[in-house]
């Protein structure tokens, strides 16, 4: 097993390539997440913070470089395989929640365990777990319309885990909320990550934030730049 999670190496993105309005947002992006670190990746608006945060999760594909998860490569799996892989690896968290509104926050944790397989009675006992170390115990048999913006965001952080991924992806996770609530959720969220030895790359304007996280990295100019 490899002690690098997620290794990107020479990531190149161009949207529109070949055309008039191509635009080129990635142009080498080196980085690497060791196993239980948080990494904070700060940019400008339109830097390609998401574009990045998408291909090393698979949902999009880069136009040159490689995608190492827990040191398996990545770019040569065919599309049934990274779904696979991507479900198994990696947990997303966004700025909005994008919880199933005509299921209950339990479900919408349970949900994603049995498209992987996991038994019902198994997954809901997992549901329960994660609801409770975030404090939503009594929430659980809610729908996300009854809950708060920062209930429905630990909700969130509680589905990303939900199937033990290896690395966490979080794209402006706390962004949508008060700076109050927001220090909160962060909060619960960093403390989800610790007891789980898990690793993140998360996105954030926050420089408060990203001082939390073991390490901060910055997109700038289509490249990765340690900050700190
Ligand atoms: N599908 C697409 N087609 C063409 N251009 C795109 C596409 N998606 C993103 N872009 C452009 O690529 C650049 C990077 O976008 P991206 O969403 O990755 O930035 P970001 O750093 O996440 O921005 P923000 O912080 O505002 O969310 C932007 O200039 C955007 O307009």
């Amino acid at each position: 097993m490899s002690d690098v999670v997620l290794d990107l190496r020479g990531i190149e993105k161009t949207y529109n390539k070949g055309t008039p309005g191509a635009v080129s947002v990635l142009s080498g992006v080196d980085l690497r997440v060791k196993a239980g670190e948080v990494v904070a990746m700060v940019a400008p608006s339109g830097a390609g913070k998401s574009t990045l945060l998408h291909i090393a999760g698979l949902l999009d594909t880069a136009d040159a470089g490689q995608v190492l998860l827990s040191g398996r490569e990545m770019v040569g799996l065919g599309d049934a395989g990274r779904t696979t892989a991507r479900r198994r690896e990696v947990g997303f968290v966004y700025q909005f929640h994008h919880l199933l509104p005509e299921f209950t926050a339990a479900e919408n944790i349970v949900l994603p365990q049995l498209a992987n397989a996991v038994p019902r009675a198994a997954a809901e006992a997992r549901a329960a777990e994660l609801l409770a170390s975030v404090g939503l115990t009594e929430r659980a048999g809610h729908r996300p319309s009854q809950l708060s913006g920062g209930e429905q965001q630990r909700v969130a952080f509680c589905r990303a885990l939900a199937n033990e991924p290896a690395l966490l992806l979080a794209d402006e996770p706390t962004g949508n909320l008060d700076p109050a609530t927001s220090d909160t959720v962060f909060g619960a969220l960093m403390a989800l990550v610790r007891d789980t030895g898990l690793s993140a790359l998360i996105a954030t304007h926050n420089m408060d934030l990203a001082a939390r996280m073991d390490r901060v990295v910055r997109l700038d100019a289509g490249r990765i730049v340690q900050e700190r």
